[in-house]
């Protein structure tokens, strides 16, 4: 059941299609980059039984086609400077899932078309985004019985490859990072200890010592995704029995080389990055106290650096010239590519639909819209001869240096082997004979080196 806000489009049409700017054949061969809007989608979800309790209204209506988000201000008699003030607001978006929205219809009508492009080197994002329990990990990760959006990309991806195989070789790497209190953890490899992120020389930002696992089909990443799940910092509120602490970011990393021999031996790198954000919370709603509290306050931290690029982002598009300050928060400049830079990026917003959570959708409705004027610059990755001329010169180099070293060591051991001849005894006292544990000759043996 989706729907955008504004004109009926069914399950699967979108206005800005995210995999829609697929470069033409000809456009494809230079390689330009392509302007492109952010595509965004909203998700509301059922209502549970502790709002049917506690709300008093639900505050999410389909009426004909349209998603209609509503609340009667009579409901807020006391709030007289609310009920003032105009309350009506629309929202337009790409496409609106309301509660009886199915795992195939979201993924369908959000990410299906981003596969593609990105095993064929384009970068693309989906990240959910909204207030605690209002279903951003049910979108992203789902159940065992009705998977979310991680395992059917994955599955499709996989799929994507084998159908290309014939013609192209690809190798496929993924890693597993939250963000938790303002630093990063590597999920596949917890003892790893924080890790630092770096800008490289091109500007990207890299994430130094994580562990990227080569893999070659679905299941094998969704068992990576399990284990890294598992060490994820989830942990029960008030507002959401497996709420979660932090922000994690799954990236799956596609290399396509031609198996016809090129003279540019050119390789495309796709990067696909989906990120579960962890959810806005009102200190009151959630009823923490002191580590969660802490939690909370860096989760809400950090999401108000990604609505500040998003509101400034905006501005920049509608063509405002303004400052993004990225630098803000971890999370903002992990999110760098795919809010300023070169991404086909979705976001999926999130909202309950009941009234006691008016507030909460009311800003995340506010900074979803915004998101919608964001524009991207899209461009192929490509790693051609240049790329490789630089890699082959620096493995030379390193090779060059091993040789330098291996020449002194041997030139070291030759003066030791002439001393021994010449009479001269090792530091532990022997000469000419042979060791006791490698039986080498004592001046090139295990000890002496
Ligand atoms: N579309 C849906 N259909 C059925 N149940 C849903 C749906 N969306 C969310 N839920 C349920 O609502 C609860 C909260 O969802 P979820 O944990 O995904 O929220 P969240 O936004 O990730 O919260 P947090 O930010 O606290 O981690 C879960 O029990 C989940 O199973």
């Amino acid at each position: 059941m989706a729907s955008p806000l504004g004109s009926p489009l069914s399950a699967g049409q979108r206005r800005t299609g995210a995999g829609g700017l697929a470069p033409s054949p000809s456009s494809a061969r230079k390689d330009p980059s392509v302007e492109q809007q952010l595509t965004v989608a909203l998700r509301i979800r059922p209502i549970n039984e502790a709002e049917l309790e506690e709300t008093a209204a639900i505050i999410a209506h389909r009426v004909g086609d349209q998603m209609v988000v509503l609340m009667d201000p009579s409901e807020d008699s006391d709030d007289i400077l609310r009920a003032n003030r105009s309350r009506e607001k629309t929202f337009i978006f790409d496409v609106v899932f309301d509660h009886k929205a199915t795992q195939e219809e979201v993924y369908v009508s959000t990410t299906k078309n981003l596969v593609e492009g990105v095993i064929s080197g384009y970068n693309a994002t989906i990240f959910a985004y909204g207030p605690t329990g209002a279903g951003k990990t049910y979108t992203m990760l789902g159940t065992d019985c009705d998977p979310g959006i991680y395992i059917r990309t994955l599955n499709d991806l996989f799929k994507a490859i084998e159908a290309t195989s014939d013609n192209m070789d690809y190798t496929v790497s993924m890693s597993y990072l939250e963000i938790y209190n303002e630093v990063i953890r590597d999920l596949l490899n917890p003892s790893s200890g924080f890790l630092d992120l770096r800008e490289d020389a091109r500007g990207s930002i890299q994430i130094a010592g994580i562990t990227e696992v080569s893999t070659t089909n679905a299941p094998e990443i969704m068992q990576l995704l399990t284990k890294g799940n598992k060490e994820r910092t989830q942990e029960p509120t008030a507002a959401n029995k497996t709420s979660s602490r932090s922000h994690a970011v799954l990236q799956v990393t596609v290399k396509q080389k031609s198996r016809v021999k090129n003279i540019n031996e050119e390789v495309r790198v796709g990067r696909l990055f989906m990120v579960d954000l962890a959810g806005s919370e009102r200190a009151a709603q959630t009823r923490n106290r002191g580590k969660r509290m802490k939690e909370g306050a860096h989760i809400n931290r950090s999401l108000l650096a990604l609505g500040n690029c998003i509101s400034a982002l905006s501005e920049k598009g509608g063509s405002r010239a303004q400052y993004v300050n990225f630098r803000d928060s971890k999370l903002t400049r992990l999110l760098k590519d795919s809010l300023g830079g070169n991404s086909r990026t979705v976001m999926i917003a999130h909202i309950s639909p009941a009234s006691i959570y008016f507030e909460e959708s009311r800003t995340t409705l506010i900074y979803a819209y915004r998101a919608k004027n964001i524009k991207t610059r899209v461009k192929r990755n490509l790693l051609n001869v240049s790329y490789h001329i630089a890699q082959y010169t620096s493995i030379i180099s390193d090779l060059r240096r091993e040789i330098e070293g291996l020449k002194a060591k041997i030139e070291n051991q030759e003066k030791e082997k002439s001393a021994v001849s010449s009479g001269l005894r090792d530091v532990q006292g022997r000469a000419g004979s042979r060791c006791w544990s490698c039986q080498g000759s004592i001046s090139i043996c295990c000890a002496s080196s």
